[in-house]
C-alpha cells in the first residue's frame, strides 16, 4: 500500500513526524527521493507536492494522501476524508486592500479576484451569487491588488502577518483547512488502510493528552477520584513495602493538568509525575 506524503514545503517536516510517532519509520531517508519503504514491508510513502497528492490518490498512483483540506478541494477530487490530522490549520480568506471600497462580497460584483485557488474561489462566488473573473496566479498571490491585477485575492493567512504586511484586510472567510488523511473510495474498506488509520489517529488523540502518576494514602483515593478529570476511572496498584500508599495512574487532557495537580496535592497526592503519551488507541 501506498501513502503519498509532501515531498517539501511547510507540510513535509510535521508529516514525516507523524508517520515516525505513529511507528512508520522511514527505513531509507525522506530526502530527494521519490519512494521510501518503512518498517512495515506492506506500506511505502510516496513524495508529491502538496498540491498534487489528491490526484495522485485519485489516480491509484497512492491508496492514501496527507495533504490540506484546501488542496483536495481545489483539486476537485472525490476522495474519502478519513482523519484531522490537526495540523497546517489556516484559513482560505477573501481580503482587499485597506483603503479600498470594498468590504462585502457583492462589492466585488464585476471585479477581478486574484488566487492560486480558482476552483474554490469560483464556487465560493457561484454560491453568493456574484459574478467576478478570477486571475490565476501562482505566487506572490498578496501584491496583486496593489499592481491593478485585481480587486481583491483569495489566498491562504494563519497568523495574519503576511495580509497585515501587505495591508489589506479580510472581507470573509472563504474555507477552514487543515491536513487530512485522504483514503481512494475504493481504498477505504482495506485493512492495510484501517491499520494505517488507527495508528495516526493514536498519535493525534494523544497529542492533547498527559498520564498523570502520584502516591495517594489509601484512605485518601476517594477523595483524589473525585477531583479526577475525564477519559474514565484511574489505574490503582499497590505500591511494594508502601505500606497503604497506593500508586494512581491517570490519562488527562494536558489543559486540565495545571489545575488538576493543586487539586490533587490539596487531597493527599504526592510524587506526582506527568508524561507525555506517544500513543492512545482508544
Ligand atoms: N501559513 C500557513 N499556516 C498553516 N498552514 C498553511 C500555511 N500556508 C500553507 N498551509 C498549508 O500547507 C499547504 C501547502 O503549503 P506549502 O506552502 O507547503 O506548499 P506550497 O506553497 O504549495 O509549496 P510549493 O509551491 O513550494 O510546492 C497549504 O495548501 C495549506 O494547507
Ligand atoms: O498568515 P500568515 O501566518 O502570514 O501565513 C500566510 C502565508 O503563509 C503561506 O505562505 P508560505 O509561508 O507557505 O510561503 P509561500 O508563499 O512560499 O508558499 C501563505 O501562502 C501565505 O502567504
Ligand atoms: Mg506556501
Amino acid at each position: 500500500m501506498r501513502i503519498a506524503v509532501p515531498n517539501k514545503g511547510r507540510l513535509h517536516d510535521p508529516t514525516i513526524d507523524l508517520l515516525e510517532h505513529a511507528g512508520l519509520h522511514l527505513t531509507d531517508g525522506a530526502d530527494r527521493k521519490l519512494y521510501a519503504d518503512t518498517v512495515d514491508p506492506d506500506v511505502t510513502v510516496l513524495f508529491a507536492r502538496a498540491a498534487d497528492i489528491p490526484e495522485y490518490v485519485a489516480d491509484g498512483a497512492a491508496e492514501l494522501g496527507i495533504t490540506g483540506l484546501d488542496q483536495q478541494r481545489e483539486s476537485g477530487t472525490d476522495l474519502t476524508d478519513l482523519l484531522d490530522l490537526e495540523f497546517g490549520q489556516c484559513r482560505l480568506v477573501l481580503a482587499a486592500p485597506e483603503e479600498s471600497a470594498v468590504e462585502s462580497v457583492a462589492d466585488l460584483e464585476g471585479g477581478t479576484v486574484a488566487t492560486e485557488f480558482p476552483r474554490i474561489t469560483r464556487e465560493f462566488f457561484a454560491e453568493q451569487g456574484v459574478d467576478v473573473s478570477v486571475a490565476e496566479v501562482s505566487g506572490a498571490t498578496e501584491l496583486t491588488p496593489h499592481v491593478d491585477i485585481a480587486d481583491a485575492i483569495v489566498d491562504i493567512t494563519s497568523t495574519g502577518t503576511t495580509l497585515r504586511m501587505n495591508r489589506l484586510a479580510v472581507v470573509e472567510e472563504v474555507m477552514a483547512s487543515s491536513v487530512r488523511l485522504f483514503a481512494h473510495p475504493d481504498a477505504v474498506d482495506g485493512e492495510k488502510v484501517e491499520q494505517v488509520r488507527t495508528a495516526l489517529q493514536s498519535v493525534v488523540s494523544a497529542k492533547g493528552k498527559r498520564y498523570l502518576m502520584m502516591n495517594v494514602p489509601e484512605e485518601r483515593l476517594e477523595a483524589v477520584e473525585a477531583v479526577i478529570p475525564g477519559l474514565g476511572g484511574p489505574t490503582v496498584m499497590d505500591v511494594a513495602n508502601g505500606g497503604d500508599t497506593l500508586a494512581v495512574h491517570v490519562v488527562v487532557d494536558e489543559r486540565d493538568v495545571f489545575e488538576t495537580i493543586a487539586k490533587l496535592r490539596e487531597e493527599g497526592a504526592s510524587g506526582i509525575l506527568v508524561t507525555e503519551i506517544e500513543r492512545l488507541v482508544e
